[in-house]
């Protein structure tokens, strides 16, 4: 993604006549502070990891410094931190910069929630989970979630889960075509009984009176997923009972473990947050290959604030097309004079049946966005 990326300091950061009050004493620049990644965030408190994959890796809790009140803080930021960042128990550091940011996942205000929100920070996947049944896919909700992926910058992947019960194809058909990579999972029995501890919450064999051992089961192909994940910071959305929790819990086996993670603050199990919370992949050999930003709360977007160029530019070969649009052209199907119409009538034969994926699966999305399906 080309240039910075816009956030809210970017309006809130002006000086204000009203308020320029002198400052008795410029606060100094913080030249002692250190880096640190935002993994959770609740009420004010956020959980930070410091010195990443050294030695004195550490977890600490830190809040922010009264200069960023009202700059938010999402989890996948990176932070300059002063203060006490020993962790030590009973210690709070402060949070007095945020770095720039390489992409921004938000959404717009909807009914249930009056204000745009920046929910992830610095990831560049986001991973649309989505059952193949029980619940049955919404295509309208997976186009939501590639704008809102698109117009942050960020590739997507589709995750299928529950191949055992329906199949994939024609998901597959309508989101390759646009960029979307798709791994399909599904859950397969384990006679050995080995794999018990990977089974999701709520559904763990054995916790069941009518369960046996021979009920023991597992996601596969996990190896196929880990590998789309590693060396990344993908975002995990998608809408209760697809198997999110499940997945999580199999890539990263100590994420929730048997209770949920408890917050350190409120001592409320994980369950009960909304907040989006980073975990650590492992890969085979459990080294640290990646990070798997989960939000449970997340469970579609707003999108008034996507921009119709941005999400063009995640379409090379419309976005050249479409230069020659009128301006202000809305790309719809029957805008006047639109470019993509005719690079479809004159697209050679053999290219017609692609070219009109193309751009009808652009005008989805589009009309996914200004909620006009
Ligand atoms: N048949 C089948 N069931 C699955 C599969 N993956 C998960 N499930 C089951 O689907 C149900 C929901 O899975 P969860 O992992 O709890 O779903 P979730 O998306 O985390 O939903 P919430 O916890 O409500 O947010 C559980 O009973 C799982 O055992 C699969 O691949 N196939
Ligand atoms: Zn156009």
């Amino acid at each position: 993604m080309a240039g910075r990326v816009r956030d809210e300091s970017d309006f809130r950061d002006r000086p204000s006549k009203k308020n320029s009050r002198p400052r008795t004493k410029q606060r100094p620049e913080h030249e002692d502070a250190e880096t640190g990644l935002v993994t959770g965030v609740d009420r004010g408190r956020y959980t930070l990891l410091l010195d990443e994959d050294q030695p004195t890796e550490r977890t600490i809790l830190a809040m922010k410094a009264r200069e960023l009140t009202r700059n938010r803080v999402v989890c996948g930021d990176r932070v300059d931190i002063v203060g006490d960042t020993s962790g030590e128990d009973g210690t709070l550091a402060r949070i007095v910069r945020i770095q720039e940011r390489t992409s921004v996942l938000r959404r717009t205000a909807d009914d249930t929630d009056p204000y745009e929100r920046i929910i992830v920070a610095n990831a560049d996947q986001l991973v649309i989970v989505t059952a193949l049944a029980q619940p049955e896919p919404r295509t309208r909700m997976i186009d939501r979630c590639v704008v809102a992926a698109y117009d942050a910058g960020m590739d997507v992947l589709l995750c299928l889960t529950k191949a055992d019960l329906a199949d994939a194809t024609h998901l597959r058909e309508l989101y390759e075509p646009i960029g979307v990579k798709v791994v399909v999972t599904r859950r397969v029995h384990d006679v050995t009984g080995a794999a018990a501890g990977q089974a999701g919450h709520g559904d763990e064999p054995g916790h069941n009176s009518s369960d046996t051992s021979e009920d023991s089961w597992r996601i596969e192909p996990l190896d196929a997923v880990r590998a789309e994940l590693e060396g990344r910071t993908s975002v995990l959305v998608g809408h209760s009972g697809v198997g999110k929790s499940t997945l999580v819990n199999a890539l990263v086996p100590d994420a929730y473990r048997a209770t949920g993670v408890v917050n350190d603050v409120t001592g409320r199990g994980r369950h009960t947050s909304t907040s989006a919370v980073a975990l650590r992949l492992p890969d085979a050999d459990g080294n640290p290959a990646g990070w798997v930003i989960d939000t449970p709360g997340v469970r579609s977007f707003g999108l008034a604030h996507v921009d119709v160029e941005n999400l063009l530019k995640a379409f090379d070969d419309l976005d050249v097309v479409a230069e020659d649009c009128p301006r202000g052209c809305t790309h719809l199907d029957g805008a006047p004079d639109c470019a993509l119409d005719d690079w479809l009538e004159s697209s050679p034969e053999e290219e017609k049946a692609a070219r009109t994926a193309r751009v009808e699966s652009f005008r989805r999305l589009l009309a996914a966005r200004t909620g006009t399906v």
